[in-house]
């Protein structure tokens, strides 16, 4: 277990803690239900806030608990909130090492007190990828609709689960294999001429067509061959990138990457393993709440720049 709490001083010299809870937006209205009845209007009256969330959720907050919130873009705020957390913690980046060897392959910490440039993978229910050139300066290079989102949702239609935890659990006892077609079983082996190796997945889920097979798979290989999928369409996508904007360091954050090491592992390998050891993945241990802290510091420049002025 993680800690997460971080002692901080942020600026005008004030200290403090800060502490980290989380909650799917589908919950808004409750939380919004509990604000209202412990009277949290009464000390508070701005919230900071990014993401979708920010823009959908902004007349409710006012509507129900006469709260403002202070809006700030997703990117920026991931951005300020990993250069603040990495600053602040010499521990917060890490990589998995010797990736293609599963005996040996472990979390070791990483040092990125020199991070640019560097590509954003950010890992929600979609994924973006940033390319980042300095503190200030950074563009969206691609996405895909195929991720975390994408992940639980298959597999709760494909094995009745229906939480995030319970999909990682059946996963981490599943076989993909029984469900992905792979090269060896096209090739009966490896190909060589082209480099694929035989245990390389030749065809997502390309086992699923046959009944024999789709009455001997279980839930747990299902769950493991819907992570693997999703996963590995990531890392091939954040390759590109990387290749095509020149950036070695790809560093993989978001919340489909809590409680998750599998996705972390098949991400290092991928990284490695296609680009010859040039390329590496980097990971972050508060990797679903840099957004948080970056709107929050946000919005403490903005009112020391109003008193300054
Ligand atoms: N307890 C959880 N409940 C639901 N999803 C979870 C949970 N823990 C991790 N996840 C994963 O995290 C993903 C959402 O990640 P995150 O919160 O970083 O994204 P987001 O900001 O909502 O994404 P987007 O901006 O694309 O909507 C989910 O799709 C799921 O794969
Ligand atoms: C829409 C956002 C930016 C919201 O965070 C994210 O879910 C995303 O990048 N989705 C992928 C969109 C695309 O296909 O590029």
């Amino acid at each position: 277990m993680v800690k997460l709490d971080i002692e901080i001083r942020i600026c005008r010299g004030r200290r403090g803690t800060l502490h980290f809870i989380r909650f799917p937006t589908s919950e808004m209205k409750n939380f919004l239900a509990l604000a209202k009845s412990k009277g949290m209007a009464n000390f508070v009256t701005t919230v900071c806030a990014t993401g979708g969330g920010a823009y959908k959720f902004e007349n409710d907050f006012q509507r129900e608990v006469n709260m403002k919130l202070a809006k700030y873009d997703e990117f920026d705020s991931l951005l300020k909130g990993l250069q603040f957390v990495d600053s602040y913690n010499r521990k917060e980046c890490y990589y998995w090492s010797n990736p293609t060897d599963e005996s040996l392959c472990k979390k070791e910490e990483y040092d990125f007190s020199n991070p640019y440039p560097f590509l954003l993978v950010n890992i929600g229910s979609g994924v973006s990828m940033l390319a980042v050139n300095s503190p200030s300066s950074f563009k969206r290079v691609s996405g895909t609709s195929l991720g975390g989102g994408t992940f639980l949702g298959l597999c709760c239609l494909l094995t009745g689960c229906n939480t995030f935890e319970e999909a990682i659990e059946l996963a981490a006892s599943g076989d993909s294999t029984r469900v992905d077609k792979l090269v060896r079983d096209i090739y009966g082996g490896d190909y060589a001429r082209f480099g694929l190796p035989g245990d390389l997945v030749a065809s997502s889920f390309g086992h699923m067509n046959s009944r024999d097979k789709r009455s001997k798979v279980k839930r747990e290989d299902l769950a493991r061959a819907t992570l693997v999928t999703i996963t590995n369409n990531i890392g091939s996508i954040a390759r590109m990138c990387a290749i095509q904007e020149k950036i070695d360091r790809v560093v993989f954050i978001g919340n489909f990457l809590r409680v998750n090491p599998i996705a972390m592992k098949l991400l290092a390998y991928a990284m490695d393993y296609w680009s010859k050891g040039t390329m590496k993945a980097l990971f972050l241990e508060h990797e679903g709440y840099l957004g948080a802290v970056g709107c929050l510091l946000q919005y403490h420049q903005s009112i020391h720049d109003r008193i300054r002025n």
